[in-house]
């Protein structure tokens, strides 16, 4: 789906990474590991073209990159901006509608069906800054099931969300990928990563590992060890 060939991530021309050289495959799912400040955030930005690349290319099967769904790290969202629960799960259809057309009714179907999905169909007309933080993160979630996106782009989902929300949130990302969706998820969870993620990139300061969760996991523990022998 999207190839990395020695693709530097980074920031006006500084570099955040080492190169990175490997393949999202079509219908993977792959969770993106490791300590804080080694670029996973950046490298999300970086597929969704937020961000140019310090170096290197990145490269789409067909040449056309693929829609994208991203649910941004909870502390990047204006949680005070004045929407309804309605009106945030309605942008998931504006890839696909376009902006300025009305909704059909398969359009509200969609939308309703979410919403009830992520068990917020008696808050679907409160404002948004009235949620607490897991009715929000079940509220992105919905907008992502209507964006219905071929890739899905997850920063840290489950942050201040807590642990029966997190277990529902990871059954629907796990439906989202059984559905054909491929998934990319930076998680802090090694228990859910080996649990749930069939495949893990590790970014640490000066190499990655990207592959199959049983053989990369080892290698995180490894440098969290280093880590802590150095600090
Ligand atoms: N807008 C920016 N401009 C310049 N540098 C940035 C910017 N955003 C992030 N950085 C730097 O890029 C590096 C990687 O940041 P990034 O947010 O990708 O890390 P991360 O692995 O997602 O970390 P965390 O686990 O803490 O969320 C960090 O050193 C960070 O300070």
């Amino acid at each position: 789906m999207i190839s990395l060939n020695q693709l530097v991530l980074g920031y006006q021309g500084r570099a955040v990474t080492q190169p990175l050289t490997g393949n999202i495959a079509k219908g993977s799912m792959t969770a993106i590991i490791g300590a804080n400040g080694t670029g996973k955030s950046t490298l999300l930005k970086t597929l969704l073209k937020l961000q140019p690349p310090v170096a290197g290319q990145l490269s789409f099967t067909g040449g056309k990159a693929p829609r994208i769904a991203w649910l941004p790290q909870l502390a990047e969202m204006d949680r005070q901006f004045p929407a309804t629960v309605y009106d945030v799960v309605c942008m998931g259809s504006w890839p696909v509608r376009g902006l300025f057309s009305s909704l059909n009714r398969q359009n509200r179907k969609r939308i309703a069906d979410a919403i009830e999905r992520v068990g917020l169909t008696p808050l679907t007309k409160q404002p948004i800054e009235t949620l607490s933080g897991g009715q929000f993160q079940r509220m992105l979630f919905a907008r992502l099931l209507v964006q219905n996106a071929p890739l899905v782009l997850l920063d840290e989902p489950f942050t201040g969300v807590d642990s029966q929300t997190s277990d529902f949130l990871m059954t629907l990302i796990c439906q989202m990928h059984q559905a054909g969706q491929t998934v990319m998820a930076v998680l802090h969870d090694n228990e859910r990563v080996s649990r749930h993620f069939p495949q893990v990139l590790l970014l640490t300061q000066d190499h990655f590992h990207w592959g199959n969760t049983v053989d990369v996991l080892p290698h995180y523990c490894k440098s969290s060890i280093n880590l802590a022998l150095s600090a």
